[in-house]
């Protein structure tokens, strides 16, 4: 198992939790979906995850490692995450190639210029971007600098915190086929948070639903769909069927 999340509370104020015993797991080069309305604590659940944020119970696990301060720079060398806002992300007074080249020091790597035009390529990134300023890029092709900076250090663990929400559905659609192609290529797993339904059943093999801080069910897609037996659960997707 690449990540467990074993039994994990969480909250900010006393008397109210945000997160109830909550258990995920992620394999080798599976896609994980973790659905959930607005407020049922995805984001919070990421920010454990990333050792942003303690857990006040439970343990988290990494290659079934348990996930502490002296094994945090192992992690983090194999697990990057990607927020919504891919502007905030970026320094907006560096060149791409200024962005791109920060990852790749602080994972000891050195590429060719050949190296790094093939990267573009991958992502489908025009070659003349890497003079451009993050400003001087429209919001697809911010996220895909982004996401190219995420891979360069080969991370076995991807996790997305609403990465497409904010793009239009062409785009999104493109920036999810790229996520497929890396999580083939490289056997990339991928933990995708989102609230969009119809992002999350294309995209994974395995999908967690989310009420007000529980987990409340999960499946794995079969025949192309989910077969969920929480009557929430349920309602959300038969929305999504009927769209
Ligand atoms: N730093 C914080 N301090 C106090 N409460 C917080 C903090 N961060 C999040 N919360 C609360 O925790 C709950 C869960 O928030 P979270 O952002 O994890 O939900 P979410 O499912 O990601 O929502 P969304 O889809 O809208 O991003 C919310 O009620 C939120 O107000």
């Amino acid at each position: 198992m690449l990540l467990h999340v074993d039994q994990v509370n969480k909250s900010y104020r006393a008397g109210q939790r945000i997160l109830k015993n909550i258990n995920l797991t992620v394999g080798k080069g599976e896609i994980v979906g973790l659905v959930g309305e607005s407020g049922s604590g995805k984001s919070t659940l990421a920010k454990l995850i990333m050792q942003l944020e303690k857990p006040e119970k439970g343990a988290l696990f990494f290659v079934e490692q348990l996930m502490t301060k002296q094994n945090r720079s192992y992690f983090y060398e194999n697990c990057q995450i990607i927020f919504q806002n891919a502007t905030a992300a970026l320094n907006p007074v560096w060149t791409v190639r200024e962005l791109l080249r920060e990852p790749i020091q602080v994972a000891h790597k050195s590429f060719t210029d050949r190296e790094i035009q093939t990267m573009l390529e991958m992502v489908k990134l025009p070659s003349d971007i890497l003079e451009a300023l993050p400003s001087e890029l429209s919001g697809g092709e911010r996220q895909r600098v982004n996401i190219l900076r995420s891979i360069l250090v080969e991370p076995q663990l991807l996790v997305c915190d609403e990465i497409v929400s904010s793009l239009d559905r062409l785009i999104q659609r493109e920036i999810i086929d790229l996520l497929v192609t890396l999580n083939k290529e490289k056997n990339m797993a991928i933990l995708f948070i989102s609230h969009d339904l119809k992002a999350v059943s294309y995209l994974c093999n395995r999908i967690y639903v989310m009420k007000s801080g529980e987990i409340v069910d999960e499946s794995r897609k079969c025949e192309g769909g989910f077969a969920f037996t929480d009557k929430y659960a349920q309602m959300l997707f038969q929305a999504l069927e009927n769209e």
